[in-house]
Parts: structure tokens; C-alpha cells; sequence
């Protein structure tokens, strides 16, 4: 593949906006979005079965050399339906209570209702300025 596309939200503007990350293979998009972005990692609250295997692959993600300041964001997607886990659930299947040198945060989304996905990047956004600062 000759372009890769990103498309992250514009967490600092008045509006909503998408912003796409684009260039050449090699060009170095992965490691500057490595730089700038937070981890945000989703995870279907109805898929009991793979929580193992979402939790190792969660660890296997923080233990990246370019990932170790990142602020973790976590959400708890597919809500709306039955039988979904709660967030507190979710946290104790990653292991985010685990978590003691790391800033991170889990917000129960549905992504279908667009429900929860900004109080999440809200937090973000807070995180950063103030990291900022
Ligand atoms: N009910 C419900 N369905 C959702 C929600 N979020 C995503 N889905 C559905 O879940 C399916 C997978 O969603 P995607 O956004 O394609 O997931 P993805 O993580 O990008 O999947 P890959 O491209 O396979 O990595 C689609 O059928 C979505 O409509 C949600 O919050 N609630």
C-alpha cells in the first residue's frame, strides 16, 4: 500500500473535526501519531469470550518502547447492548487496576448511539493540557 490513512479527532479545536495523517509508506506517520496520541483502546463489552485475549494484547501495547508515556484511554464500546459488561468489568478483565504508573481512564461507549465517545476524548483533552502546562 503506497498511502496509510489515520483519522484521529481534533482534540484541542471549538468543533469536531477529523484529521487524516497521510503520506507515503515510510514517511513516518506511525511514529509521529506514536508522539502525539494517546492510546485508545476499545473493546467489545459483549465479547466475553475474547476479554483474555483483548487483555494480552492491552499488555502486550504498553509494554511498546514509543507507547510508554501515552495516556490510556479505554472504551467500553457496544453498551447499547444486552448483556454487555460494565466498565468496571472491562477494567478488571484488562487489568487497569493493575495500572499504577500510567494515567488511564475507561468510559462505557456505544459507538452506534455516539454515546460516551466524547466525554472520553473531554478527558483526554484535559490530560493533555495539563500534561502540557
Ligand atoms: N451495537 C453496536 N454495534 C457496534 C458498536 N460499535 C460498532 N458496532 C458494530 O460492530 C461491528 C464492527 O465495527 P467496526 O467499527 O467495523 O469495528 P472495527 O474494530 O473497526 O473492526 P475491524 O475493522 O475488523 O478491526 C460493525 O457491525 C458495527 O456496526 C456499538 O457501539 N454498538
Amino acid at each position: 500500500m503506497g498511502l496509510w490513512i489515520s483519522k484521529l479527532w481534533s482534540l484541542f479545536g471549538d468543533q469536531e473535526a477529523r484529521i487524516l495523517v497521510l503520506g507515503l509508506d515510510n514517511a513516518g506517520k506511525t511514529t509521529i501519531l506514536y508522539r502525539l496520541q494517546a492510546i485508545i483502546y476499545v473493546v467489545d463489552s459483549t465479547d466475553t469470550d475474547r476479554i483474555g485475549v483483548s487483555r494480552d494484547e492491552f499488555k502486550a501495547l504498553l509494554d511498546e518502547e514509543e507507547l510508554r508515556d501515552s495516556l490510556i484511554l479505554v472504551f467500553a464500546n457496544k453498551q447499547d447492548l444486552p448483556n454487555a459488561l460494565t466498565d468496571a468489568q472491562i477494567a478488571e478483565g484488562l487489568g487497569l487496576y493493575d495500572i499504577k504508573n500510567r494515567d488511564w481512564a475507561i468510559f462505557k461507549t456505544s459507538a452506534v448511539k455516539g454515546e460516551g465517545l466524547f466525554e472520553g476524548l473531554d478527558w483526554l483533552a484535559n490530560m493533555l493540557k495539563t500534561r502540557r502546562k
